[in-house]
């Protein structure tokens, strides 16, 4: 029997320039075991991928700031902190770089985002102020409540589950990844994956971007 996978979106599903690899669309839905798809996004990309997938919308969104399982939805985090904090970031010349769209914290709940060229230097001063943190996914900067992590949204989905966290096979890139390697059974760094992910992993794997996460699905149900 396959594990339960616990899957980073950016830089795991992904190819080298951004897209969702078409591969995905065969191996996920035949996979015979729970999905969860754990990001940094916000909650409509996951569930907009699980749903086109044909797959159940077990969903960590946002860095564990939004938990979607069994119809189910619940929220942590302090976007309004994240706001304050932004606004200082914006009065002291900061620009989170995106369009007047926004897409990106347009559907946020919990933590707001900067484009990977804004003023790092910056936004962590701010969010040091606010008791806020930054993570560097290498796709954004967060600007995110401490303690919310996708470890403890993946958590949270197996309990909803009725599995263990510690069944779950992880695969990511990125250090918004650890705690998610760290709640899951076992754990996988692409060759893509920054420091702190190969760091954290059980396993970091030569293969980049989603050939390196279909290697890893490949010998798990070889092994099943
Ligand atoms: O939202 C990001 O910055 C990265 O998203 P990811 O967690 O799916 O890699
Ligand atoms: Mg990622």
């Amino acid at each position: 029997m396959v594990p339960p996978l616990a899957l980073d979106i950016d830089g795991t599903l992904t190819t080298r320039s951004d897209q969702i690899d078409p591969r995905v669309f065969e191996v996920l839905p035949a996979w015979e075991a729970p999905i969860v798809v754990a990001t940094g996004k916000s909650f409509p990309y996951p569930v907009a991928l699980c749903h086109f997938l044909g797959i159940p919308e077990q969903v960590v969104a946002e860095n564990g700031g939004v938990v979607c399982a069994d119809g189910q939805v619940s929220f942590q985090g302090d976007r309004d902190r994240a706001e304050q904090a932004i606004e200082a970031f914006r009065d002291r010349g900061g620009d989170l770089g995106w369009d007047a769209a926004d897409t990106t914290n347009r559907w946020r709940e919990s933590e707001l985002a900067a484009h990977i060229d804004a003023d790092e230097e910056l936004l962590r001063a701010v969010a040091e102020e606010f008791g806020l943190e930054v993570i560097d996914t290498g796709y954004a900067y967060h600007l995110k409540t401490p303690g919310v992590e996708k470890g403890d949204g993946l958590a949270a989905v197996a309990d909803i589950l009725g599995l263990d966290a510690g069944s779950f096979v992880a695969i990511g890139d990125s250090e918004n990844d650890v705690s998610l390697f760290g709640a899951a059974g076992d754990s996988y760094a692409v060759g893509n994956a920054d420091k702190r992910a190969k760091a954290a992993a059980e396993t970091v794997i030569d293969g980049e971007y989603f050939d390196g996460t279909l290697g890893v699905l490949e010998s798990l149900q070889a092994e099943a």
